[in-house]
């Protein structure tokens, strides 16, 4: 039988095309959306859910091939958009108004960079359109501020509807509040660890985050107090683990693992920050430093996902410095690449974890 062209035909024909991610039909998954049919011209809304779909070509291409199986079709415009999903809720625990979803990025041990893997995650999921925030809840190195070009920020206090409220920083499309704001740097870190707590519940709740996708939080390295009060205070969709290479970070890594299984926090993955050497005169050589695999390897011992290995660049460390996250800086760098696809990854997993 010859299937007229109709509304009702583009989505029977749509039917069987799936999210490659969630591995369901994109029509029960209501992402088909507004399809209209005007003699041969076919046009519908494809509503993704993360703006950082890696797949987004993919799936567009799908459900073009699929109209274009349908007698009469001349052109098919496929307009696409994102919902990102609320994640799960939990007992309990108190989510924030307007914020979708709430995500840690933790390390077991300090320096491994886990400031700059948090600040690029950040900055890629807003470049791919979501709105984004950041706490850096760090005591020990708040330097988010400084790689976030934010340095010279401090807090506005605002009156809101729930009493005093913080108002965000702002730059690189990023909201941001930071301990660094509040402590002074010079302050030793026994004196800063008490207000941590109440800190972490200020900013939870108590700034004015607005509607956000999703909410970074960078967090002190270890297993101590803030990990505990954030993921007790908060629903969490999850947190990303960083590590190095050598097995010493990684030994801290397998217990960060263990506290948020225990915590029921979802860990979403690990990433591999200086796996490997580029040096900047020949950005086209890489060194294996630590030996290679490593990060494949720890992550299969450890039973998660690798999200990604991140070279040693330099102009990773001299962007931060700056104030200019290598994924705005130098986005064509391997690294910033690599930090890309991660962020890409993180949002998937999310959003396959908000809807099975
Ligand atoms: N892939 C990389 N290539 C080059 N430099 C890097 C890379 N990752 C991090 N760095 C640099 O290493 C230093 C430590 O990184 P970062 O502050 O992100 O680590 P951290 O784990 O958050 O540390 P802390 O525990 O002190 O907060 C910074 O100067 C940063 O710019």
């Amino acid at each position: 039988m010859t299937k007229t062209l109709d509304t009702a035909s583009v989505l029977e024909v749509l039917k069987p095309v799936q999210d490659p991610e969630l591995q369901q039909s994109l029509v029960a998954l209501n992402m088909i959306r507004n399809v209209t049919v005007e003699r041969g011209e076919v046009s519908f809304t494809l509503v993704l859910t993360t703006p950082a779909c890696p797949l987004r070509e993919f799936i567009v291409e799908d459900c073009e091939k699929a109209v274009r199986t349908l007698p009469g079709v001349e052109s098919v415009s496929v307009d696409v958009t994102a919902e990102t999903p609320q994640q799960k809720s939990l007992p309990n625990r108190t989510g924030i108004a307007g914020v979708k979803n709430i995500l840690a990025v933790s390390s077991g041990k300090g320096g491994v960079g886990k400031s700059t893997v948090a600040i690029n995650l950040a900055v890629a999921l807003a470049q791919s359109g979501a709105a984004v925030g950041l706490i850096d809840a760090d005591i020990y190195g708040p330097n988010a501020p400084l790689m976030m070009g934010l340095s010279e920020a401090g807090v506005t206090v605002r009156q809101g509807e729930q009493g005093e409220e913080l108002e965000p920083a702002f730059n690189h499309g990023v909201r941001m509040v930071s301990m660094g704001f509040l402590i002074d740097r010079d302050q030793p870190v026994i004196w800063r660890g008490p207000m941590l707590n109440g800190v972490i519940r200020q900013f939870l709740y108590q700034v004015q985050w607005g509607e956000l996708d999703y909410l970074v939080v960078d967090m002190p390295p270890g297993t101590g107090d803030a990990q505990l009060t954030l993921a007790q205070a908060v629903p969490m969709a999850g947190v990303v683990i960083v590590t190095t290479p050598q097995e010493v970070a990684l030994g801290d890594a397998r217990r960060g693992l263990k506290m948020f299984e225990q915590l029921q926090v979802p860990v979403l993955g690990l990433v591999e920050n200086m796996s490997y050497f580029i040096p900047p005169d020949r950005p086209e050589q890489r060194y294996d430093l630590f030996g290679s695999g490593g990060g494949e390897r720890a992550a299969a011992e450890l039973g998660v996902p690798l999200l990604g290995t991140v070279p040693l660049e330099m102009p990773v460390r001299e962007g931060g410095d700056r104030g200019w996250p290598i994924v705005i800086s130098q986005p064509d760098s391997a690294s910033a690449q690599a930090l890309t696809q991660i962020a890409q990854q993180v949002a998937a997993r999310i959003s396959v974890a908000a809807l099975t």
